[in-house]
């Protein structure tokens, strides 16, 4: 993937792998961390386009962050392809004293754009393995349905194949000796 980064992308993007097991597979994931900052976003948005799962985050600490969250929808909703999977995350929970941003506001706007919802903390390690495997599994998830979809089209269209070859064939040779009856 290195050949296809952007210029100065090095400074605004971090590259991770990890293996981790859903429902008893190794999944491997790429990670890709985009940096916030305004200043980056024309390259940042081109990652976007190849992602299958986006964790928008804010900090519980910063009311700022969490009313950004409106703008990375609108941006995924923009750049990321259709069926991509979202998970909202409200970071830094290990910081109750400086909270300003209660549980249930994130409860409440990942409702309304239909997102699974973790409050985590990358210093206790609150949620985060939990959430990554969420995302994992939805993402197999909507993977699985679209290759269900894909099977059942194309064993429809080699049905319908087959009885138009059948129906396109000549009368064989039992008809064609038939005794006429009239
Ligand atoms: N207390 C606490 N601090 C955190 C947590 N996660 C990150 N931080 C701190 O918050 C600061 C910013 O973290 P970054 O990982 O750089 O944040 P970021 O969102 O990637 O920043 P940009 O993408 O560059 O905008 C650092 O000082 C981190 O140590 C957390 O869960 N709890």
């Amino acid at each position: 993937p290195w050949a296809e980064l952007p210029e100065n992308s090095a400074s605004c993007v971090d590259f991770k792998m990890k293996t981790i097991e859903v429902d008893g597979i190794k999944v491997r994931i790429q990670i890709w961390d985009t940096a916030g900052q305004e200043r980056y976003q024309t390259i940042t948005k081109q990652y976007y386009r190849r992602a299958q799962g986006i964790f928008l985050v804010y900090d519980i600490s910063s009311e700022r962050s969490y009313q950004h969250i409106m703008k990375w929808v609108s941006d995924v909703d923009e750049y990321a392809p259709e069926g991509v999977q979202k998970i909202l995350i409200g970071n830094k929970a290990d910081e109750e004293q400086k909270r300003q941003v209660g549980r249930e506001q994130g409860q409440q706007l990942a409702r309304e754009y239909g997102m699974d919802f973790y409050e985590t903390s990358a210093c206790t390690n609150l949620n985060i393995k939990e959430s990554f495997t969420r995302l994992t599994e939805l993402v197999l998830q909507a993977h699985r349905k679209e290759l269900d979809g894909l099977r059942t089209r194309a064993s429809n269209e080699l049905a319908l194949a087959e009885l138009e070859e059948e129906e396109g064939k000549p009368e064989g040779p039992v008809n064609s000796s038939k005794t006429c009856w009239c």
